[in-house]
């Protein structure tokens, strides 16, 4: 890929006392793709993501997000560098004493700029993304099923039009077809919006549908990284345990489908 790197993670030490976690760890993330970030229990995916966001300091080595290093963001270079980017966590995070509207409105409203009239539209157009109406808004979140928890939190990490999105675990907790259904989302607003995505997820129907390129994190750095086929074709026991069932062959399937429709639906 000849593009400039969104995100680029230079030569990566981390270590927790005398526990080695990355060993010069280098990767390369590009405008617009998915790039699925997969490892093993313990390989160090989540401290990466961490890094990435400027969280965590590495050992040694440098992340650099939008051409400069993560950490030399302060002040409100800083807080300017977080509405560049959203984070949709696991469990979705919402406030829970905060009803729908409110959620998605906080990053608006951190901006203390925006007039609520604005706010108010821009809530609503969120809100209609992801399929909810203008009588969710007033929902709870402990009214909400685990799916309208993700979209709702989806719809807070898009607040404002970022351009980096980051899913930690996206389908965790929610039955097939509700995954089905929020990977199909996710997949649309990719595809409408053109922001760029780094998911962790152990899931691999939502890499399959998902995915433009998988990162392998095993034996402290990046294993191998290309396309789900390139990943599935290299020798090495952790690639054969995660990929090579019978899950993983109908991943392959799903990308196939995918890429013979040009990556539409
Ligand atoms: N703050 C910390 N202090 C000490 N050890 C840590 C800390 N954070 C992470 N580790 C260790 O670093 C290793 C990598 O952890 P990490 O959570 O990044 O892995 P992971 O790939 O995300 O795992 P999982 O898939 O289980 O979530 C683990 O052995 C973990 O115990």
């Amino acid at each position: 890929m000849t593009a400039t790197p969104i995100i680029s993670v230079q030569h990566l030490t981390t270590a927790f006392g005398t526990h080695v976690v990355h060993q010069d760890l280098s990767l390369d993330i590009y405008p617009k793709e998915i790039l699925a970030l997969v490892g093993g229990s313990g390989s160090g995916k989540t401290t990466l993501l961490r890094q990435i966001l400027g969280l965590d300091r590495p050992r040694e080595g440098v992340v650099k997000v939008f051409g400069r290093p993560v950490h030399d963001y302060t002040g409100q270079d800083r807080i300017a560098l977080t509405h560049r980017w959203g984070m949709l966590f696991q469990a979705g995070a919402l406030f829970s004493a905060l009803p729908v509207f409110d959620n998605i409105a906080l990053p608006l409203r951190e901006l203390h700029h925006l007039p609520e009239s604005l706010i108010r539209d821009v809530v609503l157009m969120r809100l209609s993304w992801m399929g909810l109406t203008e009588r969710d808004a007033g929902l709870m979140p402990s009214d909400l099923s685990g799916g309208m928890i993700k979209r709702v939190a989806l719809a807070r990490a898009l607040a404002l039009d970022p351009e980096l999105l980051f899913l930690d675990e996206p389908t965790a907790g929610l039955d097939p077809q509700r995954a089905d259904e929020f990977v199909e989302l996710i997949r649309v607003l990719h595809r409408e919006l053109g922001f760029t995505v780094v998911m962790v997820t152990h899931d691999l129907d939502t890499i399959g549908a998902l995915a433009s390129r998988v990162a392998v994190l095993a034996e402290k750095k990046v294993l191998v990284e290309g396309s789900l086929e390139a990943v599935m074709a290299t020798k090495h026991p952790f690639i054969e345990a995660f990929f090579h069932s019978e899950r993983g062959v109908r991943a392959l399937g799903a990308t196939a489908a995918k890429d013979v429709n040009h990556g539409k639906p």
